[in-house]
């Protein structure tokens, strides 16, 4: 039987998918929090300072679990919401620049969303105009990422400053691509681990765009809310898999190299930034239910239960891609996704997966609009995305059961050191 307690606290920040656990957030309880500042009936911010969101003491205000006290920093050498835990909720939303708004507008719409995404990752309320969703609620690991896309470019004259690994992404035969959900002249990626939190700051985020950028398009996602298994565990998909067990881990020689861009890189306003590449991909869960477990196993190459690779051991134990059965036949299938996904069959080419899954309703003629919003991070999408993408066009045992609806790519530029706002070093260098 699953230990139902509420844990004391909690280690955030696990490799996206994965169940080792990095501190990449900063966890504070806030029974710690209501024990020293509980007596003034104010609560403080991790910077010290009186914040808006206190609750008045009394013997019988439950703490909040270490949940909603976990903090991920704003401030860092790369953005948040790139290697930090999945998070339970998550909402992507694509801004274009209004008519007539250009590089200055812009830059103020970034100064505006850096603050509000400051503030809010530190529980705080937002800087004007507080809608008091989040209010009693703590930061729950909420990330802020923002993006560019290529049309934001052209869009403030800063052409000279597009990187070419933002170029279009190549069509793929299999796409099924609404135009109007794909890509956008900015992308913000909001993340946490609380329904109430995620939309507060899409909100708060939506409102200071205010005439600046218009809503392109925006998604839901979601993820297992932590806590909800006996230990700490690999995400599964809509599909029922183990999802995200050979992602990359920030622990290995070559992660930084494979997903960010070196401080020396080129263009310089994306050191340490990352590229997003951005796919709805729906699911035909139908079809696929409609498979034996030992048949969905033969599409992946890994055991459903547990992840384990069809050739023996368990979730992480190295893949035998020569392994054979009595009869000569290989265990994992020649077209199975996790054998051709693999960076050894695809020239090195890897990302980090840090997905949400998503469900919209079901459709009138009752299948369900669900899937993956797939979401890969990479240095450069040439040397990541694509190539693995080329060779699944090509047909893995996984394409007859999903659909790519939509796609984006946009740059991630690196953190904003304090006092600085996200895409300054582009907006004006
Ligand atoms: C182009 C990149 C990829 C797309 C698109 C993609 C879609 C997709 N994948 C799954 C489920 C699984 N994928 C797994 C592994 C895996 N997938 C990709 C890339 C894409 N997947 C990579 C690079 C890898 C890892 C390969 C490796 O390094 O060995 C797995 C196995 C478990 C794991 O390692 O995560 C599953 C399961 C779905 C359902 C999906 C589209 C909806
Ligand atoms: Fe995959």
């Amino acid at each position: 039987m699953a230990d139902q307690s509420i844990p004391e606290a909690r280690t955030p920040g696990t490799v996206p998918g994965a169940p080792e656990a990095t501190p990449t957030h900063e966890g504070i309880s806030r029974r710690r929090l209501l024990g020293t500042a509980g007596a003034t009936g104010l609560v403080l911010g991790t910077t010290g300072a009186v914040v808006g969101y206190a609750t008045a003491p009394s013997e019988a205000t439950a703490p909040l679990t270490s949940l909603g006290a976990d903090r991920a920093m704003f401030h860092g050498k790369h953005q948040p919401g790139i290697t930090d835990g999945l998070q339970a909720r998550g909402h992507l939303v694509a801004f274009d620049l209004a008519a007539g708004a250009g590089r200055k507008e812009a830059a103020a719409l970034l100064r505006r969303w850096t603050e509000t995404a400051r503030r809010l990752m530190a529980g705080e309320p937002s800087p004007h105009d507080d809608t008091d969703v989040a209010r009693d609620a703590g930061p729950s690991s909420l990330t802020i990422t923002f993006g560019f896309g290529h049309s934001f470019f052209g869009r403030t004259g800063l052409e000279q400053q597009r990187p070419a690994a933002l170029d279009p992404l190549p069509e793929f035969s299999s796409d099924h691509l609404d135009k109007n959900r794909s890509n956008g002249d900015l992308w913000v990626q909001i993340g946490a681990n609380d329904a109430l939190v995620a939309f507060h700051a899409l909100r708060a985020i939506q409102k200071d765009a205010s005439q600046a950028a218009k809503v392109r398009w925006q998604m839901n996602g979601f993820n297992r809310s932590p806590g909800a298994t006996a230990h700490p565990m690999t995400a599964r998909n809509l599909m029922g898999q183990i999802d995200g067990t050979r992602n990359p881990k920030p622990s290995e020689a070559d992660f930084d190299q494979r997903i960010f861009v070196p401080e020396q890189g080129e263009p310089a306003w994306m050191a340490n930034g990352s590229y997003a590449v951005v796919r709805r991909i729906r699911m035909l869960l139908d079809d696929w239910e409609k498979l034996s477990v030992k048949a969905q196993e033969d599409v992946i190459g890994r055991r459903k239960s547990d992840g384990a690779a069809l050739s023996g051991g368990t979730e992480t134990t190295a893949m035998d891609l020569e392994k054979t059965d009595a009869q000569g036949n290989l265990l994992v299938p020649i077209n199975a996704h996790a054998r051709i996904t693999r960076p050894d069959q695809n020239g090195g080419a890897a990302m980090l997966r840090r997905p949400f899954s998503f469900h919209d309703g079901i459709d009138p003629d009752g299948v369900p609009d669900a899937g993956l919003l797939f979401i890969c991070w990479q240095a450069d999408p040439l040397r990541g995305f694509v190539p693995v993408q080329r060779k699944l066009d090509r047909g893995d045992a996984l394409s007859k059961f999903i659909r790519h609806e939509s796609s984006g790519l946009f740059a991630v530029p690196g953190g904003a050191a304090d006092g600085e706002y996200v895409g300054q070093k582009l907006l004006e260098g």
